[in-house]
């Protein structure tokens, strides 16, 4: 590795041979230095001492972009998450804490008990609080005390056992709580705003010189969050959302003229809505919020909608909570953290719809399924609660091995840690110019709603990376504080 350099807004970057850049995570020895290490417990734990190569090489990275040419440079990478040889905390030191925050998604728990057990059962930590109900809950509840007999068995449920909150978020009162508390470890699981949250608790934590690791799990079954491959939650989300969609289907083809209408979650993005299309297969039609639509005249939803059910005879419409907001009538309500309150996307196109047949004189028999609450209340699926389990794996080690200021998430399949700001930059969208957004239209031979201006517009705007998109690579290209996509091959 050539040379290292803070950049403007705090990342730690270091840059190597051929274009390699290293978009590093913070230690607590960047503001505390000469702290004592001791051996990793791992060296003497029956379970690890047999596994060859346990411990991760301080220098391994997984690179964000896996797709490249033969002259592209090496690009962005993050470091690689693992335990480690040496530790900054010796067990009996440390004092965890587990917060919740934003909405349910399926696998909090699981996320929950993997922290606890991971910490005792690995590196012998058996002090560990849980934060009642949110980021508030640091200043205006008393903690719940987390062992592993406790949480043996909550990942079979949904929701968090810890309660959950949105606003609230008082960054002073926060960290006087973890210092006045002695917590020397903050694992903060949570969706965007949260790590929004995580990061400026770390910066204060930092301005105070304080030993304590801060680590940030992301959740959000929208899968909003940029740079990783995918939220925990979302493929337990997809599957639930095909049981709506089937019931939809069923009820649709057993009516004259009949029109299944399912909404989905998707505030800002239509990852779910896309994903429950693609695995289905009886959706003719997903809406979602990066993809404009219209109702009347050519090339709009109600001469689909004619077409499909005077072809077909029953139609499957999938529409995302935040799809044609634009066309509803806006109301700035917000939640208790700034989000903005969406209307009723469904109700409002199944009403539409309604009146467009009944001028028309013509049978429409419409149910319309709103299972969004339904689909974030279960327990996380099988594929779901392993990855919640390597992601709170992850997290303990980083925060053991004194890593701070990180989230613990995945990137081309390999585990990692990835900087604060690199997350809360700019949010995941779904790319209506990408390639998987074609497939999902050929799939349903619906419409694309769009004239050429829309899509120049559309082809213009920054690409997110993520690897749901077909191509979501990063490539560094100097200037390291932003995102700087580099649109690769189609
Ligand atoms: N910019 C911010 N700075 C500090 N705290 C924030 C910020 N944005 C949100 N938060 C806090 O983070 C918590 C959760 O935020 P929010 O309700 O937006 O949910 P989220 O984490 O984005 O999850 P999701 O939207 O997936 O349900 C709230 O307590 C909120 O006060
Ligand atoms: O009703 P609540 O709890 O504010 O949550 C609704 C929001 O939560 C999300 O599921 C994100 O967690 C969004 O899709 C949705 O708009
Ligand atoms: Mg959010």
């Amino acid at each position: 590795m050539a040379s290292n350099s803070q950049s403007n807004n705090q990342m730690k970057v270091v840059t190597g041979e051929f274009g390699y850049v290293l978009q590093d995570v913070p230690h607590l020895t960047d503001y505390i230095p000469d702290l004592p290490t001791y051996p990793n417990p791992l060296r003497s734990n029956p379970a690890y001492s047999v596994v060859k190569q346990y411990f991760v090489d301080m220098d391994d990275s997984v690179p964000q972009k896996i797709v490249v040419h033969k002259d592209t440079p090496r690009g962005v990478h993050f470091r690689r998450a693992g335990p480690r040889e040496k530790v900054y905390f010796a067990s009996d030191e440390v004092l965890a804490c587990i917060v919740t925050c934003g909405g349910l998604c399926p696998g909090l728990n699981t996320v929950i008990r993997e922290i606890v057990h991971s910490l005792d059962y690995m590196y012998g930590v058996n002090k560990v609080l849980g934060i009642d109900g949110g980021y508030r809950g640091f200043y205006s509840k008393n903690t719940i005390t987390l062992t592993p007999k406790v949480v043996n068995d909550i990942h079979k449920r949904g929701g968090t056992i810890l309660g959950t909150s949105r606003g609230g978020h008082d960054t002073m009162k926060i960290v006087d709580s973890i210092q006045d508390r002695g917590i020397n470890q903050v694992y903060i699981i949570g969706g965007d705003g949260t790590q929004k949250g995580a990061s400026v608790i770390y910066e204060e934590i930092r301005k105070r010189g304080l030993k304590v690791a801060v680590a940030g799990i992301p959740k959000t079954i929208d899968n909003d969050i940029p740079v990783i491959d995918k939220s925990f939650g979302f493929d337990t989300a997809v599957e639930e959302a095909q049981r709506a969609i089937n019931a939809a289907h069923v009820e649709a083809e057993s009516a004259e003229n009949g029109l299944g209408v399912v909404k989905l979650m998707g505030r800002y993005c239509g990852f779910i809505a896309m994903y429950a299309t693609l695995a289905s297969r009886d959706v003719d039609c997903c809406l979602i919020p990066e993809s404009p639509f219209y109702l009347e005249g050519k090339g709009g939803l109600y001469e689909y909608v004619e077409k499909t059910l005077k072809e077909i005879g029953h139609m499957v419409i999938v529409i995302a909570e935040g799809a044609g907001q634009e066309l509803l009538t806006a109301k700035d309500e917000r939640d208790a953290s700034g989000n903005k309150i969406l209307q009723d996307v469904g109700l409002w196109i199944s009403q539409k719809i309604k009146e467009h047949f009944s001028k028309q004189n013509k049978i429409l028999t419409l149910k319309y399924i709103d299972p969004t609450y339904m689909i974030r209340a279960i327990p996380s699926n099988a594929s779901d609660n392993v990855y919640c389990t390597l992601l709170a794996q992850s997290a303990v080690h980083g925060a053991m091995a004194g890593f701070t200021g990180f989230i613990s998430g995945l990137v081309n399949g390999r585990h990692t840690m990835i900087p604060f700001n690199r997350i809360t930059e700019q949010q995941n969208k779904v790319v209506i110019t990408d390639r998987m957004w074609a497939r999902l239209l050929s799939s349903t031979n619906q419409p694309s709603f769009l004239g050429p201006k829309v899509i120049e517009e559309a082809k213009k705007e920054v690409e997110p990376p993520t690897q749901l998109l077909d191509d979501g690579g990063n490539l560094g290209n100097g200037n390291l504080g932003n995102t700087n996509t580099v649109t690769g091959m189609k």
